[in-house]
């Protein structure tokens, strides 16, 4: 071993290049897309808009949101080739694999897949981003013995969404709050999924390439996969009363407790006041207050174990039992949020393009000879 070398495991604290695309801000506690904070972009804006104001760096004129969302609403439907790929995999492939397939699935049939040109991979990107609800509801209701249900054109991205996978509109509060999550999920710098689908990219690879490795890196349980694993604690501890407890015997064990910490944010994630807000609106809306005590209950008991605070998955896995999401589904939908940040990375990584190939330090046995 080199004691001279200095290793960045993690890559912890290193800066690897500039973006323009959001600032995290852990002094601040602060996200801005693009400049806007992400609080502002949630209560005000749809999520087309944001989308839109991710890959291009402005949000849409009226004009311009009128030709996305003419655009977007036509290329919902589940390619039917797609749905046979989706057929083909067993029920006990993870939601995530399935959703993973079917996007190699659209990049293998697309003829234009290599054409690195920015208006193709925006155009690739834009059709990605109105196909993904198809595919994930649909596999959410295959799971339940359900047909698919067809898209409709006269509903917006949120609405259409909640259409397809239930076959039935909540309330508009509850239209809402889906909304507020997809516009929080959908980009977060170089988090380790965005950052994947950059190292992709640095090889010239296709965007499809890039956003299925990306989708690969965002299930596991330190990253996407935690939103999932959230729904699994509340489902172990059981109730509030039983949160201390749960905990202690975890920590003891030297569990990592799901939806608590953060590799950048230290004083709490910027997102959660907006999430816990809009799970407080469904919480009301169901007479769920049991799922609130036991989220308040596990939150306090680890603050005051270890000073560790809740990320965006904590309030958005029990959010999105509440609108009816089965658990295994709930990376799924931070998939079709993250396309956006994903994809605006991957054309801001082509623009100003470098391979991505780190060093590495030697630890293994010195140099030895075959006799
Ligand atoms: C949208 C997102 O992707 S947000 C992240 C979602 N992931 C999760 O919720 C999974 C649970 N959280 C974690 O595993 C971690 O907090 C991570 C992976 C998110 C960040 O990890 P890191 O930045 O590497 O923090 P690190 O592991 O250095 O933690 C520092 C200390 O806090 C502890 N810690 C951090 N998070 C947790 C946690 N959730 N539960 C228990 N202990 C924790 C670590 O064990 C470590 O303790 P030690 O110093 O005694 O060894
Ligand atoms: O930034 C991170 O490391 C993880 C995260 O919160 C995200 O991707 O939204």
């Amino acid at each position: 071993m080199n004691d001279e070398v200095q290793i960045h495991k993690g890559l912890a604290g290193v800066v690897v290049d500039y973006t323009a695309i959001s600032k995290v801000n852990p002094e601040s506690n602060s996200l801005l897309y693009r400049g806007y904070p992400v609080q502002e972009l949630a209560a005000k804006c749809s999520f087309e808009e944001v989308a839109w104001l991710l890959w291009n760096g402005e949000l849409p004129t009226a004009s311009e949101l009128l030709t996305f969302t003419r655009t977007e609403r036509s290329q919902r439907a589940l390619d039917p080739v797609v749905k046979q790929a989706i057929d083909l995999l067993p029920l006990t492939a993870h939601p995530m694999d399935v959703v993973r397939t079917a996007v190699s699935t659209v990049g293998a049939r697309d003829a234009a897949a290599d054409d690195a040109s920015w208006e193709a991979n925006l155009a690739k990107a834009a059709s990605l981003f109105a196909q993904l609800p198809a595919m994930i509801a649909y596999d959410q209701r295959r799971r339940r013995g359900q047909d698919l249900v067809p898209p409709r054109d006269d509903l917006d991205y949120s609405e259409n969404f909640l259409w397809m996978t239930f076959g039935e509109l909540p309330s508009a509060a509850a239209i809402e709050v889906f909304k507020v999550s997809m516009v929080l999920y959908a980009e977060h710098s170089f988090n380790a999924s965005t950052f994947t689908a950059r190292v992709i990219t640095s090889t010239t690879a296709d965007l499809y390439s890039a956003v299925t490795g990306a989708i690969g890196a965002l299930k596991g349980a330190l990253h996407g996969g935690a939103n999932e694993a959230v729904m699994h604690t509340f489902d172990e501890i059981g109730t509030a009363d039983k949160a201390e407890q749960w905990l202690d015997d975890a920590l003891a064990s030297k569990r990592k407790i799901m939806g608590f910490g953060h590799r950048v944010y230290k004083h709490g994630d910027s997102r959660v006041p907006t999430m816990k807000a809009a799970l407080d609106v469904l919480i009301a809306e169901s007479g769920r207050t049991d799922l609130g005590e036991l989220y308040d209950a596990l939150e306090s008991a680890m603050t005051e174990r270890k000073g560790i605070l809740p990320n965006l998955d904590y309030p958005s896995g029990p959010a999105y039992h509440l609108l009816g999401f089965d658990t295994n589904i709930f990376t799924p939908l931070f998939v079709a949020s993250r396309i956006t940040g994903w994809t605006a990375h991957i054309m801001e990584q082509q623009a100003s393009n470098s391979l991505i190939r780190p060093l590495s330090a030697y630890n293994g046995v010195d140099e030895r000879h075959l006799s």
